[in-house]
Formats: C-alpha cells, structure tokens, sequence
C-alpha cells in the first residue's frame, strides 16, 4: 500500500489524483489533504479516504468545519498546515498540486521531509529551481513530473543516456486565443479566455495557457527537471494535445509521448512510477485523429514565451519575477480589473525594472518575489 499526501485537494489536479486512488482500491492510503477554501468538498474527501491530517486556508475555515470532520481527523490551517500535510504525516509521496509559487515552502518541506514529490506545481521549481533541485538531490528525493509535457519527456527518457539527447520539443496548443491576432485580443473576455480547446484545468494555468506563459514556465520547469541547456528545449503549437511532447536524439531518432489529453495519465504514472497500471482514460486512436498538425512558434505573437526563455537563460531572481508578476497579473485579469493584453504588459515592465541578484538564497527569492507582487499589483 503506497502512502500519499496531495496538496490542494479541491482542485483539478487534486481531484484527479484523488480520482486515481479511487480507481484502485486497496493500493493507497491517503495520509494527508490540503485545501484552500473549498471546504465542503474536503469534508467529503476526509470522509471517503480518512486522511490523520487536513489543512485548509484559514483558521476561521477550520473552526468551521472541525466538527464536522471524522473522528481523530488532526485539523490544521494557513501555510503552516500546509507544511504539516506535506511534511508531517506517513506519506512517502506528496503530490504538490496548489497554485503558485505559495507551494515552494510546504513541498520543500516535503522534501526535506524524504517524501516523493508528484510535482505538478510548476511555480516552485520556476521559482527556486537550483533549491529544489539541489534539495531533492541531497535528500535523494524523487521529483516526479505530473505536468503532462514533463511527464512525457520523462516517459521518452526512460532507460536513455541524457549524454545521447541532442534536445526536447515542448508541445502547445496555443491555448484560448491561437488563432486570433494580436488586434483581436484587445477585447477578449475573462470568460472567454477561460475556454481551453483541449484540457479542463483550474482559472489560473488556463490564462497562463491563453498567454503562452504557462508554456514559458514549462520550459524553465524542463531546464531543472532534466537538466538541459536553454538552447536544448524548443517550442512547438500542436492545436491537438495529442503529442504531449519529445526528444530528439543525436543519431537524429525522435521518440514521443502520445495520448488523449487526460491529466490522469501523467498523474497516474507519477504514483505508481516505474510500473504501469490500467487507466480511466479513452485510449487514443490515430485513424480517429485522422490528421494532426505543427506550427512553428510565433514569438511576436506569443511575447511572453520570450520572456520566459530569456529570464531562464538570465537565471538569478530573473524567473521569480517573472513568474510574480505573472500570477499577480493572472489575478487582477481574473477580477476584471485588467484587460488581457495587460498581462503581458505588467510582466513586461516588472521585468525591465527588475535588478538580478545572481545565485539567490531563499531569503533573496522571497524577497524579491514580495516585492515584485507589490509592484505588479499597481502597475
Ligand atoms: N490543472 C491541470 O491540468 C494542470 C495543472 N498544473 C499545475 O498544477 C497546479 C494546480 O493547478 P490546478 O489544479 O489547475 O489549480 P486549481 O486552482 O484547480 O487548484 C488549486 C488548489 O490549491 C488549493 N489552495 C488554494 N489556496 C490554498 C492554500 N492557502 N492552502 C492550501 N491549498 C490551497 C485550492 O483549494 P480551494 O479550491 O479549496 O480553495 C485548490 O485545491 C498549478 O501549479 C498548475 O500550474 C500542471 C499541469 C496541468
Ligand atoms: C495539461 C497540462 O499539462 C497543461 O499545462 C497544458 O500543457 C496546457 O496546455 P497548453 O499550455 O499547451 O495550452
Ligand atoms: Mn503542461
């Protein structure tokens, strides 16, 4: 029986995985859950898998429900009880699936902790990627890639030399707005930019898909994932999510991940990584597919893409900013204070104000990470 702790529940990473364990009963214990205001549904998460320990957002939530929880529940709150879900119960993996970059303390705790890390919360390593990383390494913790173009690229890896890789190719679906101009996204709606073409996931990584940022933390999450060069990781739009990404070989052989966008694949093969298990997901027919089709990246049109591989390649406090910016941003367009082109906008000017401090410490990543949140919350 495999012990599992998942951060962030409630959410559509959250209920994915906890949708995995159901789908084999008997082979994981749920150690641990962590939310954030979503408490009706944690109550019905603790009462089908019996977590020790849960944690929501605030104590004035927890008061809320602590009567409510199966008996002997341990009830925690705030960033702490993220930290104690993560960290402090039996669970050998935890799965990091809240938003932002809010996730870097508890999954380093988790780390530091000997856990397995399911990491689909790619802010952390965009964030601290030389801590994380270097954390893990020294615990001789596993961070296993949930993101479905990560989890591809580690399924193309296995049993391969990395001296043997010539590079990766990322795929992107171009999100909301692919095939609109940049004039046409001068007036784009909240609602409309939250209507993915192929995956249905939280608000937030959906704006960041209709942006191409998310493809631009997705190449920084790859740099320290695999430890590539910025020149060895390309971009490439796939309207169809079939092809969930590559690698290209130096003898020139290409071997790719393919499959119906279903995030409980990745998920899945994060938890029972190295083994293989039956899936709830629609297998992929390529005679259904009939045709499937490549563009090359247009980065006039897609601006924050490159942003992201410049930040990446710059390294430092670069990436933390950027991606403060970034969810500050995502934010404010989610509230309707700004528009969606303003996005792009406040990381920008965030960036061009922005002094690197090189090799940060996490005292320095948080501090500029703060500091930026202030700045873009105005701009
Ligand atoms: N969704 C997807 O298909 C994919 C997501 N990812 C990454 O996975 C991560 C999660 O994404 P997604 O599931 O879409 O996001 P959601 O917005 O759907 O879920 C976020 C989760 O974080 C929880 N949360 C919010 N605040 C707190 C807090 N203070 N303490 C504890 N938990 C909190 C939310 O709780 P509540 O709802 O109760 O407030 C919710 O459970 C992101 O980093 C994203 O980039 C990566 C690849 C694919
Ligand atoms: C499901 C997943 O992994 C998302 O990160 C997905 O990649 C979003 O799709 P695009 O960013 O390619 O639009
Ligand atoms: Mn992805």
């Amino acid at each position: 029986m495999k012990k599992i702790a998942v951060l962030g529940s409630t959410g559509s990473i959250g209920t994915q995985t906890l949708d995995v364990v159901s789908m084999h009963p008997g082979l994981y214990q749920v150690e641990g859950l962590a939310a954030g205001a979503n408490t009706s549904l944690l109550l019905e998460q603790a009462q089908h898998y019996r977590p020790k320990k849960v944690s929501v957002a605030t104590k004035e939530l927890a008061e809320q429900i602590r009567e409510q929880l199966p008996p002997g529940t341990e009830l925690y709150w705030g960033d702490e009880g993220l930290i104690e879900v993560a960290a402090g119960t039996e669970a050998d993996t935890v799965v990091t699936a809240v938003m932002g970059s809010m996730g870097l303390p508890s999954t380093l705790a988790a780390i530091e902790a000997g856990k397995q890390i399911g990491l689909a919360n790619k802010e952390t390593l965009v964030t601290a990627g030389h801590i994380v990383t270097e954390k893990a390494r020294k615990k001789g913790v596993k961070l296993l890639p949930i993101d479905s173009e990560h989890s591809a690229i580690f399924q193309c890896l296995n049993g391969e030399r990395m001296q043997d890789v010539a590079g990766i190719t990322l795929t992107a679906s171009g999100g909301s707005f692919r095939d609109l101009t940049r004039e046409q996204l001068k007036d784009v709606t909240v609602e409309q930019a939250l209507q993915h073409p192929n995956w249905s996931m939280g608000a937030k990584i959906t704006i960041d898909s209709a942006t191409m940022v998310n493809k631009g933390l997705e190449v920084i999450e790859a740099h320290w994932l695999f430890g590539l060069s910025y020149d060895q990781i390309r971009v490439l739009l796939h309207p169809e999510s079939i092809i969930h990404s590559f690698v290209e070989f130096k003898d020139t052989s290409i071997i790719a991940q393919l499959g119906n966008p279903d995030m409980r694949v990745p998920i899945q093969y994060a938890l029972t990584y190295p083994d293989r298990m039956v899936s709830p997901a629609k297998p992929l027919s390529l005679a259904e597919a009939g045709s499937l089709h490549f563009r090359e990246m247009d980065y006039e049109r897609f601006p924050c893409l490159r942003l992201a591989f410049e930040c990446g390649k710059m390294g430092g406090t670069a990436p933390t900013a950027f991606n403060a910016a970034n969810e500050v941003a995502v934010a404010r367009f989610l509230r309707g204070e700004i528009s969606f082109l303003a996005i792009e906008d406040i990381i920008a000017r965030v960036l061009d104000r922005h002094h690197n401090t090189v090799n940060p410490d996490l005292p320095a990543i948080e501090a500029c990470d703060h500091e930026v949140r202030a700045t873009a919350a105005v701009l």
